[in-house]
């Protein structure tokens, strides 16, 4: 059994109140490992390291930032393998999906932020006619508060990580509790990159006892969090008042629209993906998908019966596609919304049993469900269920599926499957989401703004957006 222990001022260490909490293997349902649950008095340790480091972090040369960050992520692609085994034995993804996207990402990360620093630029304004110009400073903040969810641990915990740091701040950083193993191993990299001590903090713990005393923290005067609207809803109560910078990337119920018109076989592809990668635990993934009427009976018979060649099994078998839900908590929180689909008259396409993998028989298998709706206002329509699940129904025109996408407390993503421009400009211009994807799903350019609308969260990650919030903006008025 393999204790996990808080990275702090550079070094590992176990919790001052030595309380543990239970590391679940998803794959297996066993217990591999203890993390600690962090109290208030780890996270003054972790913001007091942070603190002291803050004044050398904060002048070290840009180059020197895109030296140290650049190096973490060549390191991650050194140990690529032991990233990968690790995330899917936390998590219970396949080891494959680990190694192709949670691993690479996570190095990208740094590398992105690490050359986008050398290219962040402030503006200045010149005012003419009255002998005066400003210049705006784009100072880093001190010390911030990172968290981040379960799904896709190590490539959330560094997408903000890695411009906080970059951007000249100190972090206090808090993983999930559920999948904590590699932003663990995550300290080890740093301290071989030569991130100086203090520079990045990590403490381990529940929510409600760690991540509380981070957003409580009063000199902690930022937090990017990703996770559950519910929980963004309580961080945003308790930030208010104490003036906190928030980026808030919360829940979603995305739209994927499928017109008539589009090429029926790339949409069909990226439908099953954009449905059931990683489980279904994408904040990203289209669960809500509406069919042009004309082609509906052709799309249900040719997605059921791939969605039905996909392979429910152990992580680490190559030919798995879909491995083990995060929890058992999580499991029966699925089991009971495809539950209650079938009590609003929801019809089981396929799937909605939980699998049994053999010799891993208390393991968190589902199979992959497509349930037919007979209205888009039922709660399996509106509720996240952030597992393998979506609905279908038809549509006839864009009016009618532009309101049904729209009528959903969310707003992250949207995905639209047509050929026809025009459509694609009305579309994209109406959509209530922070990201609309046009013939493709996930398909990631760093430099772009990310985040969503409504009831999924405030404030925009990636590029440039990112360092802005990472930083304060200061105006600078000289009169010459
Ligand atoms: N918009 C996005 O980019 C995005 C990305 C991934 C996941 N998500 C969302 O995340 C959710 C799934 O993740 P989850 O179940 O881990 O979410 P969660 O809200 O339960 O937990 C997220 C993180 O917040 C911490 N936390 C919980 N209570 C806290 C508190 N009182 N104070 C401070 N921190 C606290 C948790 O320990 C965890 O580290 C889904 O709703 C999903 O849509 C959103
Ligand atoms: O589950 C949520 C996925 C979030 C993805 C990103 O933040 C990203 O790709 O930058």
């Amino acid at each position: 059994m393999k204790n996990i222990q808080n990275y702090i001022n550079g070094q590992y260490e176990d919790p001052i109140s030595n309380e543990w909490l239970d590391n679940y293997c998803p794959a297996s349902g066993e217990v591999y490992g203890k993390i600690p649950n962090s109290s208030k008095a780890d996270v003054e340790n972790a913001y007091i390291a942070a603190k002291s480091a803050f004044p050398v972090w904060s002048q070290t040369t840009l180059e020197e930032r895109s030296r140290i960050l650049i190096k973490i992520s060549e390191l991650l692609e050194t140990h690529l393998q032991r990233f990968a085994e690790a995330e899917s034995k936390d998590n219970g993804k396949p080891i494959s999906l680990a190694k192709a996207v949670d691993i690479p990402r996570a190095a990208s990360n740094f590398r992105f932020f690490g050359n986008a620093i050398t290219q962040f630029a402030s503006e200045s304004h010149e005012s003419v006619g009255q002998d005066a110009i400003n210049y705006t400073l784009r100072q880093p903040i001190g010390v911030v508060g990172c968290i981040s969810p379960w799904n896709l641990p190590v490539y959330l915990f560094t997408w903000k990580i890695a411009p906080a740091i970059a951007a000249g701040n100190c972090v206090v950083a808090k993983p999930s509790e559920i999948t904590p193993l590699t932003a663990y191993l995550l300290g080890d990299i740093c301290n071989e990159a030569g991130l100086p001590k203090g520079v990045l903090n990590i403490v381990h713990g529940l929510g409600t006892t760690t991540g509380q005393a981070i957003i409580e923290h009063p000199d902690i005067k930022a937090v990017s969090f990703t996770g559950g609207t519910k929980t963004g809803a309580h961080i945003a109560k308790v930030s208010a008042p104490l003036f906190k910078k928030l980026s808030l990337e919360l829940g979603g119920k995305n739209p994927n629209i499928i017109f008539a018109d589009c090429d029926y076989n790339d949409m069909l592809e990226t439908t099953v993906r954009s449905s059931f990668s990683n489980q279904g635990q994408i904040c990203l993934c289209g669960s809500r998908i509406f069919v042009e009427a004309s082609i509906y009976d052709r799309f249900k018979i040719d997605f059921i019966k791939k969605v039905k060649q996909l392979k429910v099994g152990h992580p680490s078998e190559p030919k798995t596609d879909i491995g083990a839900l995060v929890s058992k908590p999580h499991l029966e929180k699925v089991m009971n919304y495809i539950g209650i689909a079938k009590k609003e008259n929801g019809t089981i396409l396929c799937g909605g049993k939980p699998v049994i993998v053999k010799g891993y028989e208390n393991g968190y298998y589902l199979e992959p469900t497509v349930i037919e709706v007979p209205t888009d206002e039922c709660r399996i329509n509106q509720e996240e269920v952030f597992g393998p699940v979506v609905t279908i129904m038809p549509f006839n025109t864009e009016d009618d599926v532009l309101q049904m996408a729209n009528k959903v407390k969310y707003g992250l993503s949207a995905t639209i499957w047509t050929n026809d421009l025009k459509r694609t400009m009305r579309m994209s211009n109406q959509i209530q989401a922070g990201i609309v994807w046009v013939n493709t799903w996930m398909m990631r350019d760093l430099r772009t703004p990310f985040g969503g609308v409504k009831a999924s969260g405030i404030g925009r990650e990636g590029g440039f957006e990112a360092l802005r919030f990472f930083t304060e903006a200061k105006n600078v008025c000289i009169k010459y």
